[in-house]
């Protein structure tokens, strides 16, 4: 094996930028393996496109170390490390008064692209715009520009592709499409590093996620991330108030504590909501309780992250 494919595809030691007084990010470490597809999450001006434009190698870090596509970030491997990545932008910055095949013309000449021609009819392939190749690309709808951008930052086939909130003001339709685009590019085995506001679609599309806030809140798999900050729970819920719940749960067995919500809805702290419920759903049933439903308690990613990022009150 050489030394790309054994290396981490994207990794960071304590890495900082600061502008002058502001810090924009601050001692940030992590690692991703190729074919990953990461989510890096965080506020307004959490200093996530800086982190991007940092590793992309558009500005140099002010501590600490990083490595990208297996080379160390270092100004000398800068023409080396741009050759194997790609950064999306937020905004796709494409000439609209040239045609879709005419951008990628342009851009695969400014990118030095061997065989352009083919690896353009590939790009357009790989985002399903090859029937748009003449259009011109002021004519397209935003999710269509989005997708050619998405075609120019394959051009040079990345190992690396960075995709700077690549959904921003899509609508649910066009922002769909982009995600199954990502899930095609994940299965080519693209390392994927994907900022994004929208926890759903880090939720649908990640392998893991960071969450960022100028400093590290959190990495990890997002159900990792639940199970570690919210206690697991099944909620009862009865017609009609229990007559002695303390009775009912107090000696099942993996049921380590209970509350009640209000009247007909009580919720256990359990070890293992699998195994706990057909035991509880068994004292239920010897009590005589008119049982509504069972529930496994659900935390969303959205939990995870208003849990970790300090949101001022009356935010939203
Ligand atoms: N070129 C720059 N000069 C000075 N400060 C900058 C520069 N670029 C970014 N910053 C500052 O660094 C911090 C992080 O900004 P950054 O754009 O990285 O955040 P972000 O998480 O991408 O935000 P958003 O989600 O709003 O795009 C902000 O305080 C921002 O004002």
């Amino acid at each position: 094996m050489d030394a790309v494919s054994t290396a981490p595809a994207l990794s960071a030691d304590r890495l900082s930028k600061h502008f002058g007084d502001r810090v924009a990010f601050q001692d940030v470490s992590f690692e991703i393996g190729y074919g990953e597809v990461f989510g890096f999450l965080g506020p307004n001006g959490a200093g996530k496109t800086t982190t991007v434009r940092t590793l992309g190698t558009l500005l140099t870090p002010t501590s600490g170390t990083a490595s990208v596509a297996g080379l160390p970030l270092t100004p000398d491997n800068g023409v080396e490390i741009r050759r194997r990545i790609s950064i999306m932008p937020e905004s796709p910055g494409l000439y609209l008064r040239l045609t879709v095949l005419e951008n990628l013309r342009c851009f695969a000449d400014l990118y030095q692209v061997p065989t352009a021609t083919k690896r353009i009819e590939q790009v357009l392939s790989a985002v399903h715009l090859t029937d748009r190749a003449h259009d011109a690309c002021g004519a397209l709808s935003k999710g269509l520009r989005q997708r050619v951008a998405l075609a120019r930052a394959l051009l040079n086939d990345p190992q690396v592709l960075f995709l700077d909130e690549p959904t921003s003001g899509l609508d649910p339709v066009a922002a769909r499409g982009v995600h199954d685009l990502i899930d095609e590019l994940r299965q080519r085995g693209v390392t994927i590093f994907l900022t994004t506001h929208r926890l759903d679609e880090a939720e649908r599309l990640c392998d893991r996620v960071a969450i960022l806030n100028t400093t590290l809140r959190t990495i990890g798999r997002p159900d990792q991330l639940r199970d570690e900050l919210f206690a697991r729970t099944l909620t009862v819920r009865t017609a009609v108030p229990l007559a002695a719940p303390d009775r009912v749960f107090g000696s099942v067995t993996g049921v380590s504590s209970w509350h009640e919500n209000d009247l007909t809805t009580y919720v256990l702290t359990v070890d293992d909501p699998t195994q706990a419920a057909p035991a509880v759903t068994r004292a239920l049933v010897q009590a005589d309780a008119d049982v509504l439903s069972i529930n496994p308690s659900h935390h969303s990613l959205e939990d995870v992250y208003l849990e970790l990022i300090d949101v001022p009150a009356g935010q939203p």
